[in-house]
């Protein structure tokens, strides 16, 4: 569903960042991202999104080369791909169960349709309590299960999620990777950048995508 080759990345002028990426994502397979901080974790998770124009390269979303696509077809695309961003990017004017309603009421959803299934992740992320509550009161952990709970309401196609159990307790972190674990058993493909090495633990089983010196390392 995602294929990278030979790609690279420089912002503006400055030094390469990534070079030479040659890797893919199969569809229903679980990989952690890992490597140092500033290695590009979140510029890659931008290059699979389409928000970021690689300098070199070719990159192929699902089954698209992405050059040949306009703005529709990447909104399109985009729909099929769940996002945890480090910034969460919650809306603000929406209680905690709207925002994580939100994808469906976009959908076109009924209400009804889907109540029952919010309110269900909303307490599977310790978030029940806190449904009616808005963004700007909630802790970081709470607005980041309220990221998590957002993305993967749609159970999207493949789910993207940057350092999501950066603000959580290691508890609750085993909770959200089982819930990712789930997830993935019902036919999304997950990536989740990382430096959790008690969390990767949990999970031995897991591709690792691993950057360093500019490179992506594949261990299968
Ligand atoms: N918009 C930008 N303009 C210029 N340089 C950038 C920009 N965004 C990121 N960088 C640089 O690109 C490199 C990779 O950053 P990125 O955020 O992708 O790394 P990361 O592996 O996700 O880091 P972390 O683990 O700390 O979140 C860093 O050197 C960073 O300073």
């Amino acid at each position: 569903m995602v294929r990278f080759e030979n790609v690279g990345l420089r912002y503006g002028m400055g030094p390469e960042i990534l070079k030479d990426l040659t890797f893919s994502i199969e569809p229903q397979t679980f990989q952690f991202l890992t490597g140092p901080s500033g290695a590009g974790k979140t510029t890659l998770m931008h290059l699979i999104l389409l928000s970021l124009k690689p300098t070199r390269g070719l990159i192929t979303l699902f089954g698209q080369d992405a050059t040949t696509l306009d703005k529709n077809a990447i909104t399109a695309l985009r729909r099929k791909i769940g996002v945890v961003f480090q910034d969460f990017r919650l809306l603000d004017h929406l209680t905690t169960y709207e925002n994580v309603a939100l994808p469906l009421r976009v959908q076109g959803r009924e209400e009804t349709a889907y109540r029952a299934e919010v309110v269900e992740l909303l307490k599977w992320v310790g978030l029940g309590e806190r449904m009616h509550a808005l963004p700007q009161v909630l802790s970081g952990g709470e607005k980041q299960r309220a990221a998590i709970a957002r993305a993967l309401i749609v159970r999207p196609e493949l789910l993207l999620a940057d350092e999501p159990t950066g603000n959580v307790d290691p508890p609750l972190a085993r909770r959200l990777l089982r819930l990712f674990v789930e997830l993935h058993k019902s036919g999304t493909s997950v990536v989740i950048a990382t430096h959790d090495l008690g969390l990767m633990e949990q999970f031995e089983d897991a591709r690792r995508l691993v950057l360093g010196d500019r490179r992506l390392h594949v261990y299968d």
